[in-house]
């Protein structure tokens, strides 16, 4: 029997789960899955340190599983599966991970740390589709994680060791099994159970109905939130079956929820009223320059610091603090509370985690300078929409009262201040997709690598990192290299990365096995795409690698929404866009690359790797 109807929907896909835990193949098939064993080769060893939270390096770890395993069956048959899944379970203990125990003394360590205490189990989970074209694979990347607290016990030294002996311990995370004899030692759990045994169904099943279809609007109102759609909802995940590029196929449905007014305008029956489609929507996009407007706000007064620093604080005590009325301060901090991005209590607002991680001034993941930039220059720039779509060019008089010939020089080089602002950035920007770039594919057969326009070295430091016998060479003008220095990071890597000044377009390029092209083509109109193609292909050695790592835009251009919003803003600010892999197919193969593959990271770049031939 099928237990939700998306199961039934992947029968007629070809689905291998990476993992050799017994666990999860008896959830899975119990579930009514029907899949293919193929454990992953991936070896376990991400370092832990480089992850912001627990959950970060499972997904991580969860990911390269599925990733090994997609691209040795490609390789293998010169065919991926249509899905591959993967998953790591850990126990996280106060800043602690815990994986399986390597023998019965760390089987003891472990168990005595839990004992008496609440720990969390977490299971990230990948899902990776895969499809392949033209002999190559295209990879598309989808993860999440899930949390579950549970309490042990306290545990005597005799429960403990009679438990070890049992042997049940040594292949389980954290060292007990829950789903066994383990499940003595638990006093109480919050969360799903399945996830602690080592696989998170209820979440995953709710990720493949948001991948596979979204439910419709008029069922919206008849379900829990959160809820797993029914069975009409997936319909359409059978149409997609041979879908290809262009024809609208299973990508681009799996991708992005439909627009509600949309999928109700195919239905024929029935015309659309005030009731059947709500206004909610339009209502909702109304609002989105409100959102930007006061995420940009709060930023700009450096909000988020104060509350780091001094928070929890009261309205009062934050307007105080940065000079404003008490009443627009409430409202502003009640607006952020609504976003997500404060916590308001009877002791004050503070931050959440995710202003924690992304908006503080000086984070390591801060998108605090990008943000910046976007209410200074994308804003006004974005006021004008209407003049350079009608007009079809760069309305910098209007929008900056200049008319200078180099507005990209006018916007981010126009002083040092300015320069760092744009410098970090890009540097913020660049690292949160840093990993997901760096590790989506396998680069450890490349010894040298030039990163063109590489800036700060983000992605530079963190394919250092990745694979510690590469150099990698920065190729940047050299105002930026000037001032690159500021963003050298304390730890061995640095020592593979070395920069050297240089304008892309004029300048011989450094030789190198790799050259990579991180947010560069995008910048540009296609006459310089052209000519910087032309010049790496040149410099490149026959087997040489590119890698691009852009925003993929799907073959029917409609989705996925965040890198066609980036598109708009390339096209805006520079009269320039975003492709589709087929368009970075058609550029790279004009000169000389073949075997162009993707990955879709599901970060907020997606990486293309070709190869000169
Ligand atoms: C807390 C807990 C964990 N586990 C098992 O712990 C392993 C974790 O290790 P992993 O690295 O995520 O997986 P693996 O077993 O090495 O398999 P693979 O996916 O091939 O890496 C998985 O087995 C889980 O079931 C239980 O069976 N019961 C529990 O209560």
């Amino acid at each position: 029997m099928v237990l939700y109807p998306v199961m039934r929907k992947l029968l007629d896909k070809r689905v291998v789960l990476a993992s050799a835990s017994p666990r999860r193949q008896e959830i899975l098939s119990h579930a009514g899955l029907r899949f293919t064993v193929v454990p992953s080769k991936f070896k376990e060893n991400l370092s832990k340190a480089s992850f912001p939270t627990p959950y970060a390096y499972a997904m991580e770890t969860a990911k390269q599983k599925a990733l090994e395993v997609a691209r040795r069956m490609h390789q293998k048959d010169l065919r991926a599966p249509d899905i591959v899944i993967g998953a790591d379970t850990i126990v996280a203990l106060e800043g602690l991970i815990l994986e399986k125990p390597v023998d019965k003394t760390d089987a003891y360590s472990m168990l005595s740390r839990l004992s008496g205490k609440e720990h969390s189990v977490f299971t990230g989970v990948a899902i990776v589709q895969c499809s392949s074209q033209g002999g190559g694979l295209d990879l598309d990347v989808s993860e999440f994680y899930e949390e579950t607290r549970v309490r042990f016990s306290q545990l005597s030294e005799e429960l403990l060791w009679e438990y070890i002996h049992s042997g049940e311990p040594l292949d389980k995370a954290g060292g007990y099994g829950i789903q066994a004899l383990g499940g003595m030692l638990v006093e109480a759990i919050h969360g799903d159970f399945h996830n602690v045994v080592g696989f998170p169904l209820n979440r995953f099943c709710k990720k493949l109905a948001e991948l596979y279809h979204p439910p419709r609007p008029e069922d919206r109102p008849r379900e829990k939130q959160d809820s797993i759609p029914a069975v009409d909802t997936f319909d359409r995940l059978g149409d997609s079956k041979g879908a290809g590029p262009g024809q609208g196929g299973a990508r681009g449905d799996r991708r992005r929820p439909q627009a509600p007014g949309r999928e109700h305008a195919k239905d024929a029956d029935s015309k659309p009223s005030v009731e059947s489609v709500p206004p909610t929507a339009v209502l909702e996009l109304i609002d989105g320059y409100k959102v930007s407007k006061a995420l940009f706000t709060a930023c700009k007064m450096k909000l988020f610091d104060l509350l780091r620093d001094e928070g929890p604080l009261s309205t009062a005590d934050v307007a105080r603090k940065i000079g404003a009325s008490e009443g627009g301060t409430g409202q502003l901090l009640d607006v952020c509370a609504g976003l997500g991005l404060l916590d308001k209590t009877e002791g004050g607002y503070s931050n959440t985690p995710l202003a924690t991680l992304y908006l503080l001034s000086d984070g390591e993941y801060s998108l605090h300078s990008l943000i910046m930039i976007h209410e200074e220059f994308s804003w006004p720039f974005f006021s004008y929409l209407d003049f350079a779509v009608r007009e079809g060019t760069v309305q910098t008089q209007r929008a900056l009262g200049t008319a200078g010939e180099d507005h990209y020089q006018e916007c981010f080089y126009k002083n040092r201040e300015k320069k760092l602002q744009f410098m970090r950035a890009m540097h913020g920007h660049t690292k949160v997709a840093a990993r997901h770039v760096a590790t989506a594919f396998d680069l450890s057969g490349f010894t040298s690598a030039c990163d063109l326009g590489g800036s700060t070295g983000a992605l530079a430091y963190e394919l250092a990192r990745q694979y510690p016998g590469l150099k990698v060479t920065i190729f940047d003008l050299p105002e930026v290299i000037e001032d690159a220095v500021f963003f050298k990071p304390h730890g061995p890597e640095a020592g593979q990365v070395s920069f050297v000044p240089g304008d892309f377009f004029r300048d011989t390029l450094p030789e190198a096995d790799l050259y990579i092209l991180s947010k560069i083509l995008h910048n540009w109109p296609d006459d310089k795409v052209h000519q910087l193609l032309s010049r790496i292909s040149r410099s490149c050695k026959p087997g040489g690698g590119l890698l691009l790592v852009e925003m993929l835009l799907d073959e029917d251009k409609c989705r996925p929404l965040p890198a066609l919003l980036k598109s708009l803003t390339m096209m805006v600010l520079f009269q320039a866009r975003e492709r589709s892999l087929s368009e970075y197919h058609i550029l790279l193969q004009a000169h000389g690359f073949t075997d162009v593959r993707a990955v879709r990271t599901g970060s907020i770049a997606d990486a293309v790797l070709a190869t000169r031939a």
